[in-house]
């Protein structure tokens, strides 16, 4: 019997062989919308969702992603880039476009915690998140099982502060050009400057509490400390300023003075876990625009 997995992908395959998204972002002026969609009409394309914002129309960093159609998708992409990169000069536009059944391929990196992990496994596993997962990368063994039962490779690499640099060489070497994204599933190491430059905002990160609060380690700790009444979670690209990286997602659940540490990470575990995965499903579906530290996520 077939997986579910590769029902659903076969699928979402008929459904996107035809389909690309592209995203743009530029300053805002009047015109840009009806380029961009002349320029799609012209080469027989049809749009089937358009999304858009601007910071300030009379002036400000409009974002637009048009998903559509073609029939004729290879030969629609082989004239689109010429003329897409004249409207780009025109209008001063970053644009990427991808095709929707182009698949990404998500390595994540995990330490102890398994729940980040599993929520990803488990929806890629289901044919939820449409992604290709090349290997999983941990500081401990303890996930090996997990992972490697679904078919997945599983790298141990140790890391401790005197051999992080290697370690860092080692998973490099391992990720090499494999990984359209890189997602730190509860991964508790801080990647050095040197990593995070190879992967520019395609490396994902949930922390463990409602960010600006408790940046670094042990939030929850702090949050009891702090005898908060909210907990949250935090899914930010990954920047070289520990937990400063544009925020794609967030979300919180009440807490009281009943609850003790254990009750806030038991809490924010299933809290971490949802928003981890809407940020990374967002991404793979080029839901997400980067702009200075902040995003825009036309969901
Ligand atoms: N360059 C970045 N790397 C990482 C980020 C980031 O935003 N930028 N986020 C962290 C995840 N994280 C919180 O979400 C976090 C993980 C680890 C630590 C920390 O202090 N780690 C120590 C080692 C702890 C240990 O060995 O158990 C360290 O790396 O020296 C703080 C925050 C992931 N990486």
């Amino acid at each position: 019997m077939k997986h579910i997995r590769t029902e659903r992908w076969e699928k979402h395959d008929r459904v996107n062989e035809h389909r690309a998204r592209l995203l743009i972002s530029c300053p805002d002026k009047p015109g840009i919308v009806a380029a961009v969609s002349d320029l799609l009409y012209m080469q027989g394309a049809n749009i089937i969702e358009s999304s858009q914002y601007t910071t300030d129309p009379t002036g400000g960093q409009f974002f637009l992603r048009i998903e559509f159609e073609s029939a004729y998708m290879d030969q629609f992409l082989s004239v689109f880039e010429t003329k897409m990169n004249d409207a780009a000069t025109k209008f001063q536009m970053d644009w990427r476009l991808s095709r929707a059944s182009q698949r990404k391929n998500m390595v994540i990196f995990a330490s102890k915690g398994s729940h980040c992990l599993l929520e990803l496994l488990w929806r890629w596993q289901a044919g939820d998140l449409l992604v290709n997962i090349p290997m999983v990368i941990s500081n401990h063994e303890d996930l090996r099982e997990s992972v490697e039962m679904l078919g997945i490779p599983f790298h141990h690499i140790p890391v401790t502060k005197d051999t992080k640099k290697e370690a860092e060489a080692k998973q490099l070497e391992l990720v090499g050009n494999q990984a359209d994204l890189i997602v730190l599933a509860r991964y508790m190491q801080i990647l050095s400057p040197e990593f995070v430059v190879t992967h520019p905002h395609s490396i994902i990160n949930i922390h463990h509490s409602f960010l600006p609060a408790f940046v670094g380690a042990h939030p929850y700790e702090r949050a009891y400390d702090r005898g908060v009444k909210l907990i949250g979670a935090t899914s930010h690209y990954v920047t070289d300023e520990l937990d400063e990286g544009p925020i794609i997602e967030q979300d919180v659940a009440r807490v009281d003075h009943k609850d003790d540490v254990e009750d806030l990470k038991r809490i924010g575990r299933t809290i971490e876990r949802n928003v981890l995965a809407r940020a990374v499903t967002w991404h793979v579906e080029d839901r997400v625009i980067v702009h200075g530290n902040k995003t825009v996520v036309f969901q």
